[in-house]
């Protein structure tokens, strides 16, 4: 039973894959209404816990407005509608399509017969306490035009608690878009699997909070269905513990537990170097270099005395002009690279020399502008190690910009980034998309926007590349090295925003609520 409850947690499917699963399942002879039934049932008892036929005593029953579309979303709306009415809510139906698939007709009539009203003006239900929203799911077409656009502007001006089934009505399946326009739910049940459209930053301030009915979807059918197709998976707990170099073996030593390089910082971004390296500390790394301009160097040990602080020759303004390491020691000494914060973008040879090196390589903010100055994305083809790229939406528009566009599709922007540079790409944001080259997509399910806050990124940077360094004599998936990084900083963010407001987290906290996390 966990075992499918994990999979399922982590199983993101498209609207056309939907179908398909809905298909195979409709062949092997399940009637359709009964599925609807069996939904719907799944949905209604979720309803009453919510809210009850009576949530205030003596002050009556709880009013409920029931939107109904023309399809089977309008369908699973009618079963709900008429279980709602027999616990004793009073239940008013919304219904101003002339034309409905059969089977939510009937559930139409069978409702009207039991004497609930229909109503074809949306004024009828302005008395409410709370709607049901079944206007479309899976199958909307097109945008949503008038005079269906103006009931649900409408219906978000009343400010009243709207539950959405299978998906706010008016929001794109995979992409999230809004079509037209689009319910602003306060709770959304996604019915069997989740859709792409969840995990999709546009959509998130219509979902509300977003939860899975599971209605037993055969694992086979998902399995049969899923097979060729790029997967994409959320990110769970189970996933991202599953790569942590924990628990460490009893006989080891610094070096066989990572060797991490950071290149961050200048004299005017001398913070950002400071944040990256306590990330690195978080993450376990057995030993950790970081090169710095010159004058930082005294700083850096006085805050990381267990580093290794390599100080720099400088730029007239401040930025590291050449990478000067100890003796004996060249890049190949490295496990892992992590570059980019704070650089200022007149760290420009220390990009060129970093790509050409055979360690694996994380480059981050100032890192991945110089990057795009250069100009030298296809030669990130060319590396031998592996790249791992950061970008917030700014920084993938810059290096991006004739790829993808993240505003429209963020998962299909990072898929073409990564096939494009060989790299993984992270895309930034309040659901953090990650892709391997072949299109393979990890998202993080959770976040909170306590971490939208300078040098947060800085901290995620020196994290995953200390996991990354820990990770290189191991045969994890980069990705996948990638996906436990950004789970583990957001829950970092998400434990520390409970604590202390989502006004409490700055980074320098951050850092310290990342050992909380996997040490709960
Ligand atoms: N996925 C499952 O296993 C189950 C899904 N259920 C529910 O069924 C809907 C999908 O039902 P479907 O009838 O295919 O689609 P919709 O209800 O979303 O609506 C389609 C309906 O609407 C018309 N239409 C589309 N776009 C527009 C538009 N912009 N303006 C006006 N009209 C439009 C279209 O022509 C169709 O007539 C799924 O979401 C679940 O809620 C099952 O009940 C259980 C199993
Ligand atoms: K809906």
């Amino acid at each position: 039973m966990q075992d499918r409850q994990e999979y399922i947690s982590q199983v993101v499917v498209t609207a056309e894959q939907m179908r398909d699963i809905e298909g195979r399942i409709f062949a092997a002879k399940m009637p359709v209404a009964a599925l609807m039934e069996k939904v719907a049932g799944l949905i209604f008892r979720r309803i009453q816990v919510i809210i009850p036929p009576y949530p205030i005593p003596d002050q009556g029953k709880s009013r409920v407005g029931i939107l109904v579309g023309p399809g089977h979303n309008g369908g699973d709306a009618l079963v709900v509608a008429r279980e709602l009415h027999f616990r004793g809510y009073e239940v008013r139906i919304y219904s101003a399509f002339s034309k409905l698939k059969e089977l939510t007709s009937q559930h139409l009539h069978y409702a009207q017969s039991l004497g609930i009203p229909c109503y074809q003006e949306l004024t009828q239900l302005s008395d409410c306490d709370f709607f049901i929203d079944g206007l479309f799911g899976l199958g909307l077409e097109k945008a949503i035009a008038n005079p269906i656009a103006s009931t649900i502007n409408q219906i978000n001006n009343w400010h009243k608690p709207i539950i959405s089934i299978d998906l706010p009505s008016g929001l794109h399946t995979d992409t999230g878009e809004v079509l037209g326009t689009a319910i602003r739910a306060t709770y959304t049940f996604c019915l069997g699997l989740w859709k792409l459209g969840f995990l999709q930053d546009q959509a998130l301030d219509y979902i509300g909070k977003a939860e899975l009915i599971d209605f037993d979807i055969p694992l086979a059918d998902v399995q049969a269905v899923l097979q060729d197709a790029p997967q994409i998976k959320r990110i769970t707990k189970a996933t991202a513990l599953s790569t942590l170099p924990l628990p460490r073996p009893p006989v080891t030593h610094k070096y066989k537990e990572g060797h991490l390089l950071l290149i961050c910082g200048s004299r005017r971004y001398a913070g950002g170097a400071i944040l990256t390296a306590l990330g690195a500390r978080a993450s376990g790394v057995g030993m950790l270099s970081i090169a710095v301009p010159e004058s930082l160097k005294q700083l850096l040990v006085s805050h990381l005395p267990e580093a290794l602080i390599i100080g720099c020759p400088e730029t007239e303004t401040g930025a590291i002009a050449h990478l000067q390491l100890p003796e004996k020691t060249d890049l190949s000494s490295f496990n892992a690279i992590a570059c980019g914060p704070g650089l200022t973008k007149d760290a420009t040879s220390i990009v060129e020399q970093v790509i050409t090196s055979d360690r694996s390589l994380v480059l981050d903010a100032d890192g991945l502008n110089i990057l795009a100055q250069l100009g030298t994305i296809p030669t990130l083809k060319k590396r031998q190690a592996a790249t791992v790229l950061t970008p917030h939406t700014g920084e993938f528009q810059r290096l991006f910009h004739d790829i993808a566009d993240p505003k429209e599709d963020r998962v299909k922007a990072v898929q073409s980034a990564a096939m494009q540079t060989g790299a993984v790409v992270l895309l930034k944001g309040a659901r953090t998309a990650i892709s391997n080259p072949q299109g393979f997509v990890w998202i993080n399910p959770e976040s909170t926007p306590a971490l939208a806050r300078g040098g947060s990124g800085d901290v995620l940077t020196g994290l995953l590349g200390g996991l990354l360094a820990q990770a290189a004599t191991k045969q994890i998936a980069v990705e996948d090295i990638v996906a436990t990084a950004a789970w583990w900083h957001s829950q970092a963010g998400i434990l520390a925003a409970q604590e202390r407001t989502e006004l409490g987290v700055d980074a320098l906290t951050l850092t310290q609520y990342l050992m909380k996390v996997v040490s709960n």
